[in-house]
């Protein structure tokens, strides 16, 4: 596991947009592993200037989403489609069809798990997966607890998720109960994986990533038995 440092959000997001553009350059039909919250937008917004420059294109780019919420309109405001296209998608020369969010409004909801992680395979698996960390450690929203075998399934949120999103909804109540989310075990299939941390709200997750214990009580830790997994963190107390 790497572990890079940084003194800012910016350069966060600079130092994650740079690994970003390098697989991109390297593999212009790159799979990429997107994610959602506000870790990745400062990030999200660097590759989109870069696009802009014509440093990079998304033309051959295939993109999958970690999560989405179960229940929401794909459009809704608070939808991850809707945080993806606002923040990323509608900026840069993406093909519609190549994003991929799982469909949190399909009516059969297990096969649609299936379906999901099929679709990933097909793809030829994930080139480079980006995650946030949530502050018990859940990756994508695979809460303490979960299987490191899950693939993608359906969960229920846990009080403090729920609290920790409900910014981006209008009042508390109006975050769903349940995500349909890649499994621990999907997101150990890409390649390689960047994980970017800011803040002191993080901190505790990060330490906790560094004290090196593998368990189910702590998603992130799985990461620590992976080849490829780049760590860019930081803040203060
Ligand atoms: N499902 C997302 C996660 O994928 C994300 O990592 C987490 C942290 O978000 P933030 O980056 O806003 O702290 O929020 C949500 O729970």
């Amino acid at each position: 596991m790497k572990w890079i440092e940084v003194n800012s959000y910016d350069e966060m997001s600079n130092v994650a947009a740079h690994i970003f553009t390098e697989q991109l350059q390297a593999k212009p039909a790159s799979i990429l592993g997107l994610a959602t919250g506000g870790s990745p937008v400062g990030m999200y917004k660097e590759l989109v200037k870069r696009q802009q420059a014509g440093d990079i294109s998304f033309k051959e780019v295939t993109t999958f989403n970690l999560d989405e919420y179960v229940g929401l309109e794909q459009n809704s405001p608070a939808s991850y489609w809707t945080f993806m296209h606002e923040n990323l998608f509608n900026h840069v020369d993406i093909n519609e069809e190549k994003i991929h969010l799982p469909n949190g409004k399909a009516t059969d909801l297990e096969a649609e798990c299936v379906a999901y992680d099929a679709q990933i395979a097909e793809a030829g698996g994930i080139d480079l997966q980006l995650l946030g960390i949530g502050v018990n450690g859940h990756i994508g929203f695979n809460e303490p607890g979960t299987s490191f075998d899950s693939l993608t399934n359906i969960v229920e949120l846990t009080e403090s998720t729920r609290t920790e999103n409900a910014i981006y909804f209008d009042n508390p109540e109006a975050v769903p109960t349940h995500a349909i989310t890649m499994g621990i075990q999907s997101i150990m299939n890409a390649r390689a994986i960047v994980l970017i941390a800011f803040g002191e709200k993080k901190l505790e997750a990060i330490e906790k990533l560094k004290g090196g214990e593998v368990t189910e009580a702590f998603p992130a830790s799985r990461l620590l038995n992976h080849p490829n997994v780049t760590i860019i963190y930081g803040g203060t107390k």
